[in-house]
């Protein structure tokens, strides 16, 4: 038997599994990550843990399934995006990354809309500028460290990074360079507009490798601390969404994704024909030549995983969930809104934060429970609204990620989108998709389609209900109503 494997380098886990011909995962092991907040809006990891973390959990595989290395023929990856990793010229990190939720560059954004100005910006990377976005990172340590600016040699994100020290080999990803803000992602080169007007030269930025394409192989003292053996396939891989998708199956138009893990996205494909406002982000597919709208909710699971740590932290999520499912739709008028760390789309604003509304002396923890599961579906329903408004039609969403385990969080989001909410039968994540890139980067199909109708294997599906539908609509606009009313109040 042969085998590829799949690492998802997450921001909490990096996560790998072991995948045969048939697409079935025969194991998977985990391995935590710590993150660090220096300081309020600050998050950073340290990118030799991710390295360290991710050949620990590929050795571990190997030795609780016995196989040999020489069975393992592939390995890919799905990454977090946007971290900005610093090298220095001899490709050592300069400082820890910076994470895509960190926000501590407003001042960064605001500079580079007013350098390139907004339609020049969209024209340029088909995207806008947001505090996620590797770009505003450099700026921040170019004017707040200049010291470590002044040794920067070139620069990488999370899972580039990681391949680069199994390989040796420096190269970045499309799907991942995307998400920097440099790329012109319709034309799949580094903006030369971008790099001009922020002095970053052309060096500066890797050679950039389709998802699919080979990296090349392991060093030798890669292959032993894995376990793998030197000549193992490496395949670059893809963003950790792009691979969210393609582990789903979405890769064609009508199909939307729909993941609540600790971010929450919602993702359309397209091949090429959009014309992007900046409302949503326009990112390279892991599918050679293909697409992607997506918009984010900064904190989706986070919020719920919040209320279960801070207020309700004697029961489990899925006491908590039952309780919610006992409330009716609309949270008897409890409204809450899901921006603990600020909000991507559609405000785009990091400085707002999160609300109750309604709260009434009746309410209980079912209810609270049941408005936070609420709120985080409604603010995915505004991208969904946004993605309708481009002319996208969706006829069913895949959902996946830690919302994808309740079966009344998927009903709740068939009948608030109002279409049918489908779920995988063993749904794995994006590490998955990155099985995926390495079966076919690797040869074991003919195309990533034939690798779909293999690998994919479809579950249960959730119909909406249209009288739900009707309770939770109202309740939308009523929530679309909050960001106007709670913008002011907040802090400065
Ligand atoms: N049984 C459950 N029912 C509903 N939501 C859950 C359940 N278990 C976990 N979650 C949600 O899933 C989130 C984690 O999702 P996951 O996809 O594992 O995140 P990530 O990959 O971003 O770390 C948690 O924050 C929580 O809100
Ligand atoms: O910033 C984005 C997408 O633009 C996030 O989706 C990150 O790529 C990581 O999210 P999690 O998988 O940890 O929720």
């Amino acid at each position: 038997m042969t085998y590829v494997i799949g690492v998802d380098l997450g921001t909490s886990a990096v996560k790998s599994l072991l995948v045969n011909r048939s697409g079935d995962v025969t194991a998977s092991v985990s391995k935590s990550l710590s993150v660090q907040q220096p300081a309020a809006g600050h998050s950073e990891q340290n990118p030799d843990e991710w390295v360290e973390q991710t050949k620990a959990s590929i050795q571990a595989l190997l030795e609780e399934t016995g196989i040999k290395a020489e069975e393992v023929e592939s390995l890919s990856f799905s990454g977090q995006m946007h971290g900005l990793v610093l090298l220095d010229e001899n490709g050592r990190p300069l400082r820890p990354a910076i994470l895509w939720n960190d926000t501590r560059t407003s001042e960064q954004c605001e500079t580079i809309r007013r350098t390139i100005g907004e339609n020049e910006l969209i024209e340029a990377t088909q995207n806008t500028v947001l505090e996620g976005f590797t770009l505003p990172k450099m700026l921040w340590v170019q004017e707040n460290e200049p010291e470590v600016w002044s040794r920067a040699a070139s620069f990488l994100l999370p899972k580039d990074y990681v391949r680069y020290r199994l390989t040796g080999s420096m190269q970045m990803e499309l799907s991942d360079a995307a998400g920097t803000l440099l790329l012109d992602v319709k034309g799949k080169t580094w903006s030369r507009t971008m790099q001009e007007g922020f002095n970053i030269s052309a060096s500066f930025c890797p050679p950039l490798i389709e998802s699919h394409e080979s990296a090349g192989t392991l060093t030798k003292e890669a292959a032993v601390q894995t376990g793998l053996h030197e000549g193992v396939n490496v395949i670059a891989g893809g963003a950790d969404n792009a691979c969210g998708a393609l582990g789903s199956g979405i890769t064609e138009p009508g199909e939307g994704l729909l993941s609540i893990g600790t971010s929450g996205v919602l993702l359309v494909p397209d091949h090429g024909e959009a014309v992007p406002d900046g409302r949503l982000h326009y990112f390279n597919h892991a599918s050679k030549d293909q697409y992607y709208y997506m918009g984010v909710t900064l904190s989706a699971g986070n919020s719920l995983q919040w209320v279960k740590d801070n207020l309700f932290f004697d029961e489990t999520i899925e006491q908590l969930v039952e309780r919610a499912s006992q409330v009716p739709a609309g949270a008897d008028h409890l409204l809450f809104t899901p921006f603990l760390t600020g909000e991507r789309t559609p405000y785009m604003d990091a400085g707002i934060r999160g609300s109750f509304i309604g709260l009434d002396i009746r309410h209980t923890r079912g209810h609270i429970v049941r408005a936070v599961m609420e709120g985080i579906t409604y603010s995915l329903k505004e991208s969904h609204e946004i993605i309708l408004q481009q002319g996208f039609q969706i006829d069913s969403l895949v959902s996946i990620g830690g919302g994808a385990k309740s079966s009344f969080w998927l009903q709740m989001q068939a009948d608030a989108f109002g279409c049918p909410v489908r779920k995988l039968a063993h749904e794995q994540g994006p590490g998955l998709g990155a099985a995926m890139l390495a079966a076919y980067g690797t040869g074991w199909f003919a195309t990533l389609e034939e690798c779909k109708k293999t690998f994919v294997k479809e579950g249960e599906t959730f119909n909406p209900d249209p009288d739900q539908s009707l309770i939770y609509e109202q309740s939308f606009q009523a929530y679309k109503k909050i960001y106007a009313q709670t913008s002011p109040l907040k802090r400065s």
